[in-house]
C-alpha cells in the first residue's frame, strides 16, 4: 500500500512534517540562537571568504606543530599507542600479510615460481634404467633408510639432488628477489627478518645460537660415537674417523634424523629392539589404524576428537590412480572452524607413526583455537605448532607405552635397555638439532643478500660441515650447477625451518612439566602422560590461546617459565650423554671434526703451542 496510508495509520496524517523534529530540538535551538547572538557568530557561510593573514609568530608555531605531526606520521604508519592492546595486536596481524602484499605481475610471478618449484620437487624421480624411475616417497626414502650399500646409497643421494636442485636454482634467485620485495611492504628489510618477526624477540638468531651452544657438546658426543660405529661398519677408507660423516650413510636423504641406522649403532644389541616397524607389519597395520593410535592418545588426554570430516577428507595413502600428489606429509586448517585435514603417503613403519603424531599435533591445535579471531588461529609462535605432536609422541615412543598398545611384546627395565632406548631417541632428537638450525641460517643469509646465487651450494656445504659435521659423498659445487638446498622440501615449499629447531627445545620443556602434572615419578625419558586428563587440560588451555598472547605467556601456562631453555632436553638425555662420554673415551672415538681430519682437543692444542713457543725461545 502507498506510504501515505502507512503514515496515516501511524500518525493520522498523510503528510511528512518537520514539526516533531523541531519540537524535539527546540530547547537546543533556543540555546544556540542565544549563544551565537551573544558571541556575534557569523551565521551561514560565504564561499568567497578568506581567512585573515596569520600573524608571523603564529605561523612559526603552526609550522613546528605541523612538523611534529609529520615526524610522528613517519615514525610508524600507525600510532599504536592509543589502541586497546588486543585491538592493536589484531590490527598488526591484519596489517602485515606477508607475500600477499605483492601486487599484479609480482604476485603472479611469485606464486608461479612457488608452483613450479613444488612441481619439480613432487614429481622428481631417479632412473635406474630407461624404464625404471623411482620417486622419493616411498622408494628413495626406503632405500636411504634400509640400504647398507655405500655405493647404492650414493647413487640415490646424488640422483635425488640431480633431479631437484639444478632446475630450481635460477627460479630460487628470482623468488628471493620477490620475497624481499614483499618483506619491504611489510616494513621488514628482507623476508628472513619478516619470518623472524613472528617470534616477537629482539634477536631470534642469537637466541637460537645460544641454545645451540648449550646443546652442541651433546651432539658432538653422539656424532663421535655414530661415526666410530659407521667407520667400523664401512671401513676407515669410506668413513674417516676424524672427518665429517658422509651424509648419505645416516639413514635419511638429508641426514636430518638418524633413527633408521639404529641397528648399526645399537649400544647393546642383545636387548629387545625398540623398533616397532616389524610389529606394525606383522600385525597387519594399515595407515588408518596407525592414525587411530594417535587419535586415541590425544582423546585419552581429554583433547578434542577429530571430526568425521577429517576422516572423510584426509588423504592417508599415496593414490594408486597415477595422480602425482605432494607426498610430503602436511596438515591443513580450512579456517572455517570445522574443516581440518592431513595429506600423507603413509608407509607402515615407526618413522611414519611418529610423523602421524606430528601432523595430528597440528590438527589438534587447529581444533583448539577454532573460536579465536582468524588472525589468532596460529601457534603462539611457529615452534609451538611444531611441538604439539612431537610432545605427545615422546610418551607414545616409550617402550612401556608401545608394550601397552601391543607393539612391543617384552619390555626390559634395566640400564642397558634404557641406553638402547635413549640412543634411539637421540638419533632423532639430538641428531636433528644442527640440521634444524642450519636450514634457516642458510636461508636468512640468502634473503639478507650475504649468500648469492653463485655461492648457494658452497654456503650450504660450509654450514653442513661446520654445524652438522657431515660432508657430501661426491664433489658438490655451484660451478657444476648444483643447488642442494633445493633437494629438501621446505626450500621449494618455502616453509620456514627454525620452527623445528625451536620445537625440539620446547617439546622437552613441555614434556617435563606435563609429566609433573600427570604425577610421573619415573625418569623423564620413561614418562608417559597417557590418559592424564590434568595434563591434557593444561595443554588444551594453552592451545586454545592460539597466537592471541605473546608466546612467553603460553609457555608459562604450561611450564611456569617464560624462557625457552635447553635444560629439559639435557635432563632427558643425561644418562646417555654420560654413557657416550665414557664409551667414546674407552673406544678412542675422536670427538669433533675438521676438514683436514686432524682434530685436536683444546688441551692438546695448548700443549703443542707451548712446545712450539719454548723451542722457538730456545733457538733465539
Ligand atoms: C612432515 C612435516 N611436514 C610439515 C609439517 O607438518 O610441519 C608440512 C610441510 C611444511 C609445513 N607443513 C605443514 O603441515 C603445515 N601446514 C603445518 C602448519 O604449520 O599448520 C615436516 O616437514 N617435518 C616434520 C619434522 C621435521 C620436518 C621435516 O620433515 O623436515
Ligand atoms: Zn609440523
Amino acid at each position: 500500500i502507498p506510504w501515505q496510508d502507512v503514515l496515516e495509520a501511524m500518525t493520522g496524517s498523510r503528510d511528512m512534517s518537520t514539526l516533531p523534529l523541531q519540537e524535539f530540538f527546540k530547547p537546543l535551538i533556543t540555546y544556540l540562537t542565544a549563544e551565537n547572538t551573544k558571541n556575534d557568530e557569523f551565521i551561514g557561510w560565504d564561499i568567497n571568504w578568506k581567512p585573515p593573514e596569520t600573524p608571523p609568530q603564529v605561523q612559526e608555531s603552526l609550522k613546528s606543530a605541523a612538523f611534529d605531526l609529520e615526524a610522528r606520521a613517519n615514525v610508524s604508519k600507525f600510532d599504536w599507542t592509543n589502541f586497546d592492546p588486543d585491538v592493536m595486536r589484531q590490527l598488526q596481524k591484519i596489517y602485515y600479510i606477508g607475500s600477499s602484499a605483492l601486487e599484479g605481475d609480482d604476485l603472479i610471478e611469485y606464486e608461479n615460481i612457488l608452483a613450479d618449484m613444488e612441481q619439480i620437487y613432487s614429481t622428481a624421480k631417479v632412473c635406474e634404467s630407461e624404464s625404471i624411475c623411482i620417486p622419493l616417497d616411498p622408494d628413495l626414502t626406503r632405500l636411504m633408510a634400509t640400504s647398507r650399500d655405500y655405493d647404492e646409497l650414493k647413487w640415490a643421494w646424488e640422483g635425488w639432488r640431480r633431479e631437484t636442485g639444478p632446475e630450481m636454482k635460477d627460479m630460487y634467485e628470482n623468488f628471493v628477489t620477490l620475497a624481499n620485495k614483499a618483506a619491504k611492504v611489510n616494513d621488514q628489510p628482507d623476508m628472513g627478518a619478516y619470518w623472524r618477526s613472528w617470534y616477537e624477540v629482539d634477536d631470534l638468531k642469537a637466541d637460537s645460537m645460544r641454545l645451540w651452544e648449550q646443546l652442541r657438546p651433546f651432539y658432538e658426543q653422539l656424532h663421535a660415537y655414530v661415526r666410530g660405529r659407521l667407520s667400523e661398519h664401512y671401513g676407515e677408507s669410506l668413513v674417516d674417523p676424524k672427518r665429517p660423516i658422509p651424509a648419505h650413510l645416516l639413514g635419511n636423504m638429508w641426514a636430518q634424523s638418524w633413527g633408521n641406522i639404529l641397528d648399526l649403532v645399537l649400544p647393546y644389541p642383545g636387548k629387545t629392539s625398540i623398533d616397532v616397524t616389524p610389529a606394525l607389519v606383522d600385525q597387519g597395520y594399515d595407515a588408518l589404524r596407525m592414525f587411530n593410535i594417535s587419535e586415541e592418545f590425544f582423546t585419552s588426554l581429554g583433547l578434542i576428537p577429530s571430526p568425521q570430516s577429517f576422516w572423510d577428507d584426509t588423504m592417508f595413502v599415496k593414490p594408486t590412480d597415477g595422480r602425482d600428489v605432494v607426498c610430503h606429509a602436511s596438515a591443513w586448517d580450512f579456517y572455517n572452524a570445522k574443516d581440518i585435514r592431513i595429506k600423507m603417503c603413509t608407509s607402515i613403519n615407526m618413522e611414519d607413526l611418529i610423523t602421524i603424531h606430528h601432523e595430528m599435533g597440528h590438527t589438534q591445535y587447529f581444533l583448539q583455537y577454532k573460536d579465536q579471531p582468524v588472525v589468532y588461529r596460529r601457534g603462539a609462535n611457529p615452534g609451538f605448532h611444531e611441538a604439539v605432536g612431537d610432545l605427545l609422541a615422546l610418551s607414545v615412543s616409550t617402550p612401556d607405552h608401545l608394550h601397552q598398545i601391543g607393539l612391543l611384546d617384552t619390555v626390559e627395565d634395566d640400564a642397558e635397555a634404557d641406553i638402547n632406548f635413549l640412543m634411539s631417541m637421540a638419533l632423532d632428537k639430538i641428531a636433528f638439532l644442527p640440521f634444524g638450525l642450519l636450514m634457516d641460517l642458510w636461508r636468512w643469509d640468502v634473503f639478507e643478500g650475504l649468500t648469492t646465487k653463485d655461492s648457494y651450494t658452497e654456503a650450504w656445504w660450509k654450514l653442513r660441515n661446520d654445524i652438522q659435521g657431515v660432508e657430501a659423498p661426491v664433489e658438490r659445487s655451484d660451478e657444476a650447477g648444483h643447488f642442494d638446498p633445493g633437494a629438501k622440501y621446505h626450500i621449494p615449499g618455502n616453509t620456514p625451518y627454525i620452527r623445528y629447531f625451536i620445537s625440539h627445545v620446547l617439546q622437552f620443556q613441555m614434556h617435563r612439566s606435563l609429566c609433573e602434572t600427570a604425577g610421573n615419578t619415573r625418569s623423564l625419558h620413561q614418562c608417559d602422560i597417557y590418559r592424564s586428563k590434568e595434563a591434557g587440560k593444561k595443554l588444551g588451555d594453552m592451545l586454545k590461546l592460539g597466537s592471541s598472547k605473546k608466546w612467553p605467556e603460553a609457555l608459562e601456562a604450561i611450564t611456569g617459565s617464560r624462557e625457552m631453555d635447553a635444560s629439559a632436553i639435557v635432563d632427558y638425555f643425561k644418562p646417555l650423554m654420560t654413557w657416550l662420554e665414557e664409551k667414546n673415551e674407552e673406544k678412542g672415538y675422536v670427538v669433533g671434526w675438521s676438514d683436514t681430519g686432524i682434530t685436536m682437543k683444546p688441551t692438546t692444542m695448548v700443549t703443542v703451542m707451548l712446545a712450539v713457543c719454548t723451542s722457538w725461545l730456545m733457538a733465539v
